[in-house]
């Protein structure tokens, strides 16, 4: 099942400093990639985590699909293995003593799902992101690109209702960031999967978004 994001009146005041995120709405119908596009220190990234549940807002309201999972004034604050979503970082967040395989399999460990059916789903996935050859290979042995499509297999092998995606194309070289950033978009519009993508970068915004917010 693919999610609906809305996001209201979201406000996050850390112990120092100006607010982070000072008002921001907008929401993202199931199924669209939307963009969060905006310069360094903007609170793009503050804002990915205050819908994945790793930071509590201190002001607004978080639904995915229609069920609030943060709101400060009804003290709720949904854990985020509860909020089934996916989540790709800048950095390639892989286990370096794993083979690509084992990597993917991960997140099935912890659920109620059979070996057969836990291989099935990964294999889908490697396919997706186009390593289905790769799967006995240790990660260390991939390129950056490679690693960073390990990341994205092992975020959508349970099918999370929503993926979050924050930068994760900037540690790439140039060209692989193009070659993906094309995959990427192919990639989450084959699933049918609700993304939020934060990017500082206009083109990817332009590429991937179905629309994007300054
Ligand atoms: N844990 C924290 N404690 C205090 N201030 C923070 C904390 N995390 C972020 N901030 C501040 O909140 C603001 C927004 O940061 P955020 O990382 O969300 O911006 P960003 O738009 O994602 O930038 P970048 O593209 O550089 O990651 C910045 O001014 C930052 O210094």
């Amino acid at each position: 099942m693919t999610a609906t994001l809305e996001v209201t009146e979201l406000r996050k005041q850390f112990a120092v400093g100006r607010p982070a995120i000072d008002g921001v709405s907008f929401s993202v119908p199931a199924g669209e990639i939307v963009v969060l596009l905006g310069p360094s220190g903007c609170g793009k990234t503050t804002t990915l985590r205050c819908v994945a549940g790793l930071e509590h807002p201190t002001g607004g309201e978080i639904s995915i699909s229609g069920r609030v999972v943060s709101s400060p004034a009804r003290g709720v604050q949904v854990a985020p293995r509860s909020r089934d979503l996916g989540m790709v970082f800048q950095s390639y967040a892989v286990w370096p003593h794993m083979t690509v395989r084992q990597n993917v399999i991960y997140p099935l460990k912890h659920r109620k799902i059979s070996r057969t059916e836990a291989n099935r789903m990964v294999e889908e996935a490697l396919t997706l992101v186009g390593l289905s050859e790769y799967g006995d290979r240790p990660v260390v042995a991939l390129s950056g690109g490679q690693m960073q499509r390990v990341a994205l297999a092992r975020s959508m092998v349970y099918r999370p209702q929503l993926l979050l995606l924050d930068e994760p194309l900037s540690n790439l070289d140039a060209k692989l960031r193009l070659r993906l950033r094309d995959d990427l978009r192919v990639i989450l519009k084959q699933t049918g999967m609700t993304a939020l993508y934060v990017t500082h970068d206009q083109a990817e915004a332009v590429v991937l978004g179905d629309r994007s917010r300054q």
